[in-house]
């Protein structure tokens, strides 16, 4: 064999890879990044919403839930990943559902403004949102929207939102916001979710009223809709049957919503399919029960991190304890 055969082969052969970020096509022809890193997880996000549609760990199994039937056709925001509902959470105002950013297409910001901390990450895209004449009849306010979408050298996944109040004549502004992240689970009924015992929730399913949630993990039978108030840093969402634990670490974000719309809602749901509720849960790093309000030239800020960990198991028992306190 000639050296030069040899050559070429060596490199097609090699199994380590280095980060990457790559734009592409995506279904219906939109345009979608794909995020690598150098162990083998990888992200995908649409710039339709700014939407991360995929989040695989280095084996290559996806820890997102996306509809089988979702729709990636504007207007249509698309059924799972993780949407970022901004303006406005749900119908909390005077804007459709979830507000608008889900459903603008952002462009990629090669150059943003410094982050105070830096990111480990070389596996990122920055993107940038600002309101269109149309967006600003509904909304009558200028804004910034930086969102960056990185992977981890561990295969976490991280979402810093900037925005920023660009109201020239010196108006502020207030939003809502929630990044709606639908986890891929095995089975809804052997999932639990800790960190959000004994706080107070907003019930979505009885007209918004307030209650206290018992002191055990969440565990799932039937609908549930609901916004827990002043939650901590950390909540952790196990399943049992996968012996997986994603844990949600946030920043700027106290509220949590906890979403799954059981089989009667995801019957009238045209973008979901029947038995799809089984298999999702979503659990929402959101800022709701106190609009945040920017003045003109201010910026908030809210980040959420992802992991998804095996569960530790204790004798047959998971040890919350672990789970939340560990590093
Ligand atoms: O159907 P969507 O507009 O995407 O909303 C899906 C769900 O989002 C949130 O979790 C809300 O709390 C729910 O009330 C809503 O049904």
């Amino acid at each position: 064999m000639s050296s030069e055969k040899e050559k070429t082969i060596a490199p097609l052969s090699s199994s380590s890879s280095s980060p990457s970020v790559e734009l592409c096509k995506g279904i219906n022809g939109l345009d979608k990044v794909i995020l690598r890193e150098s162990r083998g997880s990888s992200a995908e996000v649409y710039l339709y919403g700014g939407h991360v549609t995929s989040w695989k760990n280095d084996h290559g199994e996806e820890l997102l839930f996306l509809s089988s039937k979702a729709i990636f056709k504007p207007p249509k925001a698309i059924r799972g990943g993780i949407p970022i509902c901004f303006p406005q959470f749900g119908g909390l105002g005077t804007l459709d559902q979830h507000g608008f950013a889900r459903n603008r297409t952002w462009t990629i910001e090669d150059d943003p403004p410094p982050f105070p901390t830096n990111t480990l990450s070389k596996a990122f895209v920055d993107l940038i949102l600002k309101p269109s004449e149309e967006d600003m009849k509904s909304w009558p306010h200028s804004f910034e929207y930086r969102l960056r979408v990185a992977l981890g050298p561990g295969g976490d996944l991280m979402l810093t939102s900037r925005i920023r109040n660009t109201n020239s004549e010196g108006k502020p502004f207030s939003f809502t916001f929630a990044y709606h992240t639908y986890f891929s689970v095995s089975d809804i009924s052997e999932v639990r979710v800790e960190g959000l015992e004994t706080l107070d929730y907003l019930d979505n399913l009885r007209n918004k009223e307030r209650f206290t949630e018992q002191g055990d993990a969440l565990t799932f039978e039937s609908e549930v809709d609901k916004i827990y108030l002043s939650t901590p840093t950390k909540i952790a969402i196990i399943d049992h049957e996968k012996k997986r634990t994603f844990v949600v670490r946030k920043d700027g974000l106290p509220d949590a919503v906890v979403w799954n719309p059981w089989d009667k809602k995801a019957k009238a749901m045209a973008d979901f399919g029947d038995d799809e509720y089984k298999y999702m849960l979503c659990v929402e790093a959101a800022a709701i029960e106190k609009p945040i309000t920017l003045k003109p030239g201010e910026e908030w800020k809210g980040r959420v991190e992802l992991s998804a960990v095996p569960s530790s198991y204790c004798s047959g028992q998971l040890d919350p304890q672990r789970v939340l306190q560990g590093s």
